[in-house]
Order: C-alpha cells, then sequence, then structure tokens
C-alpha cells in the first residue's frame, strides 16, 4: 500500500483554494434569519432568494482566486460561472444544512425552505442530497475542492477551450484524492462517492429548471443577478 504524500506545491495550491473558501462564505447571520420567528411562504422565499442571490455573489468572488481561472478564456470564465451556479448554490446549501447546528435549528431551517413556495416534488430530491453531502462528513478543505472541482467542469454549455479547463481541474482531482485517503483512510471508495456526488448534483440542475419555471407561473420575483446567472426573464 503506497504512502499517500501531498507534495509541498500541492499543500500551497490547496491552502489557496482553502483560504478563498473560507473567505468567500455567506455570513451565517443570513441562514439565521431563516431561523427566526414565523415566516410566512412569501418571507421565506423572500430570505431564500437574499440568501441564493448572496451566493452567488461569493461564489464568483471565489472563483476567481481558484489558481488559472482568470487566465481562462473572458467568455469562458462566464461560461463556467453560469453553468456551475446551481450545482454550487447546492453543495453550499447541503453544507451548512448539514454543519452543525444547535439541536431542532435544522428542523426549523427545513420547515422554513419546505413552506417557502416550492413545489413538494423537487423537496425530496433537495433533502436527500442535503443528506447524502451531510453523511460524507467532508473536512473543510474537501469542501473547497469538491466546489472548486465542480465550478471548473470542462463540458459545461458554451465552453469553447474545453482541454483548457481539463488542464486546471486535473490537478485539483490529484489533490482531492490524496486528501480522501488520507482523511478517510478506512474508506477506500470515498474519493469515488464524492465524485458521484456530483453526478448527483448535475441531476439537480434539471430540477432547479423546473423550479424555476413553477415559481415564474406564481408570480415570484427574482434577483437582477439571479436572473442573469440562472437566464430566466
Ligand atoms: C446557502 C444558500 C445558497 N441556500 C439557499 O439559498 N437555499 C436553501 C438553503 C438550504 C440549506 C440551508 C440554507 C438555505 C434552500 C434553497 C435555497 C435556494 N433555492 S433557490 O436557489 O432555488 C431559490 C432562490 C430564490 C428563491 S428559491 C431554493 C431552495
Amino acid at each position: 500500500k503506497e504512502k499517500v504524500v501531498i507534495t509541498k506545491d500541492q499543500q500551497a495550491f490547496m491552502n489557496v483554494i482553502l483560504d478563498a473558501y473560507n473567505r468567500h462564505q455567506i455570513p451565517p447571520d443570513v441562514a439565521k434569519k431563516l431561523l427566526q420567528e414565523q415566516y410566512s411562504a412569501e418571507e421565506n422565499f423572500l430570505l431564500l432568494t437574499e440568501m441564493a442571490t448572496s451566493q452567488v455573489q461569493v461564489l464568483v468572488e471565489f472563483t476567481k482566486h481558484i489558481p488559472g481561472f482568470l487566465s481562462l478564456d473572458h467568455e469562458d470564465q462566464i461560461a463556467l460561472l453560469k453553468g456551475s451556479a446551481v450545482e454550487a448554490s447546492f453543495l453550499r446549501s447541503a453544507q451548512v444544512f448539514s454543519s452543525k447546528m444547535p439541536n431542532g435549528h435544522t428542523e426549523v431551517l427545513e420547515e422554513r425552505i419546505r413552506k417557502s413556495g416550492i413545489s413538494e416534488e423537487f423537496m425530496t430530491p433537495m433533502f436527500n442530497f442535503y443528506k447524502t453531502i451531510g453523511e460524507l462528513h467532508m473536512v473543510e478543505e474537501e469542501q473547497a475542492l469538491l466546489t472548486a472541482i465542480t465550478i471548473m467542469t470542462p463540458d459545461r454549455p458554451y465552453v469553447k477551450d474545453q482541454q483548457a479547463v481539463e488542464r486546471l481541474q486535473e490537478p485539483m482531482l490529484d489533490v482531492l484524492r490524496k486528501l480522501c485517503a488520507l482523511h478517510h483512510p478506512h474508506e477506500p471508495q470515498y474519493f469515488a462517492r464524492l465524485l458521484g456526488r456530483l453526478t448527483e448534483l448535475r441531476t439537480l440542475n434539471h430540477y432547479h429548471a423546473e423550479m424555476l419555471t413553477s415559481w415564474r407561473m406564481n408570480d415570484h420575483k427574482f434577483t437582477p443577478l439571479l436572473c442573469e446567472i440562472w437566464d430566466v426573464q
């Protein structure tokens, strides 16, 4: 069984991504707002809109610090952000949802999300995803890398130079594979399970698109940033 060694360069590379990930987080008080007194469906929806909007803002900031991203073709940078925004927000939601909260808070949070005007049919896959991410007990380095790998996905729509994106994604996959072996030595399939979550994320894109159409039916308003990143209105 070969010893897993993370080189100094990989450690430095990892720290750039982890540091950017930790610096660009949604202020936890926004999630706290979801836990306060009883809200109506409209107020819950507005809160989620506010959270999702601030998530997109931190996503853009985080992405700019992923090594090599800013050297990509500018149109490809936009294509990667638009192509990964929904998946990154589901990943972040799952991490927020499964993070340690005072007992009872997770249930209240789930209650508020369930009462926000989202159709029942999307709740199951959404909460299922949150649960399966929670069960992985990812360390923060794995969370940061998995988010960066999701953003640096070469086969997003409209990406022209896919090889350039592959070249940036590969070193992140290498480090993630080593981290998984180091942090989860008794689960040789852990890395494969993490990548499996990325496949499940793609199916959530589809559910999200359906959610949007159902919201627009009942005349729900989104912020200009969400409309732009989701290509709606
Ligand atoms: C952390 C942020 C990114 N999470 C978030 O905003 N959530 C959360 C959520 C999950 C766990 C903990 C805290 C919050 C649940 C949902 C959303 C947003 N979406 S949305 O983007 O489709 C939406 C936007 C506008 C109206 S609906 C609906 C479902």
